[in-house]
């Protein structure tokens, strides 16, 4: 069986790491690698953009006008987008009107709140039915829902590692005191886009979007519970570190908290529990996320880190799960391990 795929923003971080996993996928070809209808890269061959990338053979960038827009809804199975929330925004209603499942990288349709969605993302959601629709693709725990998708919203970077950490103990947390999340991303979380302050050379490390990050809802609404989130730069290219201090209900055991996570990812190789706390390097270029907490039994304290790569269990390995789930394949299939 041959899937016919396609990927738009394809010069972009994200775009290109899915191309890269696309052209050596068992089961998906490759037909298409656009970029926006004015792209100064119209033409380009990705291998000029990215030489260190294996397997781009002759691939060139296409510009995507209303043309290419409707070929990839009529001719493909699985369309990618790794392009800005406005654009996928826009365009998924088109797409999704063929036989293709869409798997969004951006947050156009992560959030079903359109209230909320307009008041962090700066403009009206315009497709209240599509949000209705649209299934939240954290891969370990709604892989079920995934595998019923036709519109599959891609979590954040900040949410993957944030939510990773803290699904297994949800169920234990003290109501009265609210996790904070501290999480540190490289620049490449930014994107390609040259802008000064994320220029490596500037970037030092600092927090921003403090309790006003457009993760935060992201994450309390997949989490199910309020948080405390401040993200921060780190003059480095790639990973996020996220490092989470929870209060659980008292009476909870060391026991509890281990077998809450064995539960959860036991059976998960991608997940990898262990008692060192993990380090970006350790996952950066793989499709992993590496998990260590301590919990203090007499304060009631745990601190949970989860260390993941951005570009890829934080974007692209996960839109790539993603299809691999939506389309009955093994959910890792065509991951870099
Ligand atoms: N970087 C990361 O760590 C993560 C990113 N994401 C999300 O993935 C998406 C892509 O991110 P990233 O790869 O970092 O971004 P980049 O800025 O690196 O790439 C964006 C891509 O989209 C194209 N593009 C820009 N404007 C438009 C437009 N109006 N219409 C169509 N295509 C356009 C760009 O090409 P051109 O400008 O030449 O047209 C480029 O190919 C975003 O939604 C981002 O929020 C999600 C999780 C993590
Ligand atoms: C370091 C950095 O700038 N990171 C980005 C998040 C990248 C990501 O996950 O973005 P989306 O939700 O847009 O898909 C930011 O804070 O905006």
């Amino acid at each position: 069986m041959t899937l016919k795929t396609c990927v738009f923003g394809a010069s972009g971080y994200a775009g290109i790491e899915l191309i890269s996993m696309l052209q050596q996928h068992p089961q998906f070809s490759l037909c298409a690698a656009y970029v926006s209808q004015h792209s100064a890269d119209d033409g380009v061959l990705l291998r000029d953009l990215y030489p260190r990338y294996p397997y781009l053979d002759d691939l060139t960038l296409q510009a995507a006008g209303p043309e290419q827009i409707a070929d990839a809804a009529q001719n493909m199975d699985v369309i990618f987008l790794a392009t800005p929330h406005e654009f996928s925004h826009d365009v998924i209603p088109q797409l999704l009107a063929g036989k293709a499942k869409v798997m969004d990288l951006s947050g156009a349709f992560r959030i079903k709140n359109a209230t909320v969605f307009e008041q962090f993302y700066g403009f009206p959601h315009l497709h209240a039915g599509l949000l209705e629709q649209a299934v939240y693709g954290l891969t370990d725990w709604h892989q079920d829902a995934i595998a019923q998708a036709n519109l599959v919203a891609v979590p954040g970077c900040y949410p993957t590692a944030s939510l990773l950490a803290l699904k297994p103990v949800v169920n234990m947390l003290d109501s009265s005191v609210r996790p904070v999340i501290n999480a540190t991303s490289g620049v490449s979380g930014a994107g390609r886009k040259a802008a000064l302050k994320t220029s490596l050379c500037e970037v030092s490390l600092q927090a921003y979007g403090v309790l006003g990050h457009r993760h935060l809802p992201e994450i309390e609404s997949w989490l199910g519970a309020e948080v405390i989130f401040t993200p921060h730069l780190g003059n480095f290219k790639r990973g996020i570190l996220a490092t989470v201090t929870a209060k659980l209900k008292s009476g909870v055991s060391e026991s509890d908290v281990q077998q809450a996570f064995e539960q959860a990812y036991a059976a998960n190789t991608q997940v990898r529990l262990s008692k060192d706390f993990p380090k970006v390097d350790d996952v950066a270029h793989t499709a992993r996320c590496d998990i260590a907490w301590k919990y203090q039994v007499s304060s009631g304290y745990i601190v949970i880190s989860s260390a993941i790569d951005n570009l890829l269990k934080g974007a692209a390995a996960q839109a790539l799960q993603c299809a691999n789930l939506a389309c009955g394949l093994d959910k890792n299939s065509g991951l870099p391990l």
